[in-house]
């Protein structure tokens, strides 16, 4: 049988593995390169490639930027088959929210890397699986980990799991994430409610959507006006109140920029010219892919630290990986519970 793996690897049937790394393992052995090379010669001089029409293909759609809709629609069968149901609400659980995927209950868990085509999570935070189950009554799917563009993932890459969530049957997509406040009145840990976004990447001629329209999916131009669904931002503040936080709740504007990097002081200076809330390296291109598929949206950004614009020396105001997780794990119990409210308010409308 001929595999592949999420790494890029193609194995044959003979259990070898090909790979594109010095320090991996190669069905050739230790044999020297020259060697190699006569072998996989024509007569035309030219590299004859070993690699059977399905490797070939499989390693297309591993280095494509662009899912063919068939090939979304083989990982949402996957997916349903496996879990024998079909979700209605999609979840993505930011950096060190991974825990909004641990309330689901009866969970059917899938590796990321068991998944037929589906990328890995490389970050400290995001796990890497992909969670179906019950929550307050409805069907849902989590992704404990997302993609990024600053991994190497195209974008139409990082957000083609939206895509996937829609062929499974999910009608609303929960994007959280963590984001540092440039709003002066933001304090670490408040929950800022996104009602519209600034797509710096988008604004750099990158977009997830880039590169043929499949009309299956949406339409070719699509407006993004209303993107974040108000019935839904009211309910939230509405639960927030009977939590008792609405005093570290806000309504706000996002930006994603491409990092790794966390922003210049220049940089925040003019995101917050631009009238931008909370800056974050995500989610912007995960919202255009629901959106352009019609998707119901409800975004949220967990505020786990303060973006000053002043200069200063203090080792301590810098950003860090570090504090983001720590602040993220000690809210956790308050995201968990205003994303379960709001799954429950969903599912007694319907
Ligand atoms: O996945 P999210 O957007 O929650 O993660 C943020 C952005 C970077 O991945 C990381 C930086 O600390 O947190
Ligand atoms: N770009 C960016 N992403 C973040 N994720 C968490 N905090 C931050 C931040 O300050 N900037």
């Amino acid at each position: 049988m001929t595999g592949y793996n999420s790494k890029g690897d193609v194995a044959t049937s003979n259990g070898n593995h090909r790979n594109g790394h010095s320090n991996g393992s190669s069905s050739n052995g230790d044999r020297p390169a020259d060697d190699l090379a006569q072998e996989n010669q024509t007569d035309n001089g030219r590299i004859q490639c070993s690699l059977t029409p399905e490797e070939l293909r499989a390693l297309r759609v591993l280095n494509e930027d662009t899912y063919p809709y068939e090939v979304i629609q083989e990982i949402a069968d996957f997916i349903v088959k496996g879990a024998g149901m079909r979700p209605k609400i999609g979840i993505i659980c930011g950096s060190g929210l991974g825990s909004l995927a641990d309330i689901i209950q009866d969970a059917k868990i899938f590796e990321y890397e068991k998944i037929p085509n589906f990328p890995v999570s490389t970050v400290e935070g995001h796990a890497g699986k992909l969670v179906v189950g019950h929550l307050e009554g409805a069907i849902v799917m989590a992704m404990q980990g997302r993609f990024h563009f600053y991994e190497g993932y195209p974008l139409a890459k990082c957000s083609m799991p939206v895509r996937v969530m829609k062929l499974c049957g999910v009608e609303y997509l929960f994007a959280t994430n963590a984001a540092g406040g440039i709003n002066p009145k933001f304090a670490v840990g408040d929950i800022m409610l996104m009602h519209d976004h600034v797509n710096m990447l988008g604004f750099a001629g990158n977009s997830p959507l880039q590169g043929p329209n499949d009309p299956r999916f949406g339409p070719r131009f699509p407006a993004l006006v209303n993107s974040y669904n108000k019935d839904l931002i009211n309910k939230a503040l509405e639960i927030g109140k009977s939590m008792g936080i609405e005093s570290n709740m806000h309504v706000g504007v996002y930006s994603c920029l491409g990092g790794p990097t966390y922003e210049t002081i220049a940089e925040l200076k003019a995101l917050r010219m631009m009238g931008v809330d909370a800056v974050g390296m995500s989610t912007v291109h995960e919202v255009i892919t629901a959106r352009h598929c019609d998707m119901k949206v409800f975004a949220f950004s967990l505020i786990t630290n303060k973006c000053s614009t002043e200069y200063s020396d203090k080792k301590d105001e810098e950003a860090n990986h570090d504090e983001v997780m720590s602040v993220a794990k000690n809210r956790q119990k308050a995201c968990c519970e205003l994303v379960a409210r709001l799954v429950r308010e969903i599912h007694a409308q319907s």
